[in-house]
């Protein structure tokens, strides 16, 4: 089975991670994100997939290669100018014409059920088949109207307050036939919630919704992001202890997956679940706590507390210092006795100086220098990185 998988976006609202990872290489346990993904199609028994790029596409396909590792086919499509969702996939025509193909965005986290939407989508006429998910809040989403056959007679992309006719949420998934190509235009930005399923439904022609269960989350917002790491740590098997590390003494409590030549230093508690990169040096008297994720070549210095945190590869955090609920991104480092706060994002090889307090929510950005005993309450921006906000 074929599979199409959109990468191409900017990622404006994971700033500042976007700086530096395109979204689908966002890492999760350690592994870009859209690993996850793929390794998840190819249980499925999508073994065919084309990937569209565009944002750091190259990275994308360094990571991923020709994707025989995951025991799947990748081939890729660029794109030169931003051609919206059903844009790109029209991209990949080539790839994708003669038989139904599954479509994903590339920061999708799911466990969901696709082969079941696949056959749905076969026994059923729909040229499309959209994959739908019961959310409170919808207005982050394109909204359907389904009746008992799976028919959807209405669609909204991002419906405000006054709006919201349904609770049913489009996954960003869908089933297509190739007859779909027919319906978007070439060398046109085009996209499927904003034009092709208004089109679509304007003419009467037919698009299906099929209830979806399990997980699933875009990685769209630093919120999105936690959430999806901690299914993922949730999903760590029981008590699994892995990986070739060296200890003395130090209090351990699976779930824990350790990669090699991992040290930690005497006295240290680790309560999972956790995950470990390799080489990461962990000092005396430190605390990991619970759904935290600690990248390679990072090094934990003596009586610092890490609780609900990401930190990415190559990060320092001095003495005594304190990271709560926070994400920090590659080769950042931080002084001793810093206290970086719950939902903080700090971006790759900034150096924040010790004694600081980095409060709740705040956003730095990368290469930024904080200076000793500050206190930071609102957003640093990089002048030297592009401050614009737009795309997703
Ligand atoms: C224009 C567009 O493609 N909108 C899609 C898309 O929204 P984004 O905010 O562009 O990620 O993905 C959502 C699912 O993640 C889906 O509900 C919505 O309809």
């Amino acid at each position: 089975m074929k599979a199409c998988i959109m990468c191409g976006g900017t990622g404006t609202r994971l700033r500042p991670l976007t700086f530096k990872h395109p979204k689908p290489s966002i890492p999760i346990l350690n592994k870009p994100s859209v690993r996850h993904l793929i390794e998840h199609l190819s249980r499925e028994g999508f073994n065919e997939i084309v990937i569209t790029l565009g944002y750091m596409g190259e990275r994308i396909e360094e990571q991923l290669g020709d994707g025989h590792i995951f025991g799947v086919h990748i081939d890729y499509v660029y794109e030169k100018e931003k051609m919206g969702t059903a844009g790109g996939v029209k991209n990949a025509e080539q790839y994708l014409k003669n038989e139904p193909f599954i479509v994903l965005g590339g920061d999708h986290v799911l466990n969901l059920d696709l082969r079941e939407m696949y056959r749905f989508h076969e026994a059923n006429d729909a040229i499309v088949t959209m994959g739908l998910l019961s959310i409170d809040d919808p207005r982050e989403f394109g909204i359907a109207d389904m009746d008992i056959n799976n028919r959807i007679h209405r669609f909204l992309e991002k419906p405000k307050s006054g709006q919201i006719f349904s609770n049913l949420a489009s996954t960003g998934i869908y089933i297509c036939s190739p007859e779909v190509f027919d319906w978007i235009p070439e060398n046109k930005k085009y996209d499927f919630a904003k034009d092709l399923f208004p089109a679509m439904l304007a003419a009467d022609e037919k698009i299906n919704g099929v209830l979806v269960r399990g997980k699933w989350t875009d990685v769209g917002s630093s919120a999105a992001y936690r959430q999806a790491q901690r299914w993922m740590l949730d999903a760590l098997p029981g008590t699994t202890i892995e990986g070739n590390f060296t200890t003395r003494n130090a209090r351990i409590r699976g779930p824990l997956s350790i990669g090699n030549n991992v040290c930690i230093g005497s006295n240290s508690s680790l309560v999972g679940p956790i995950v470990i990169g390799e080489n990461t040096i962990i000092g005396d008297n430190v605390l990991i706590g619970p759904y935290s994720v600690i990248g390679a070549n990072c090094t934990i210095e003596d009586n610092a507390r890490i609780l609900s945190s990401y930190l990415f590869d190559g990060v320092f955090i001095g003495k005594g210092s304190n990271i709560s609920g926070a994400v920090v991104a590659d080769e950042t480092i931080i002084g001793e006795k810093c206290s970086i706060e719950n939902g903080t994002v700090i971006g790759h090889r900034t150096t924040i100086g010790s004694h600081s307090t980095v409060h709740s929510g705040v956003k730095i950005w990368p290469e930024v220098v904080i200076d000793k005993n500050s206190s930071i309450k609102e957003t640093v921006v990089n002048s030297g990185y592009d401050t614009a906000q737009e795309g997703s």
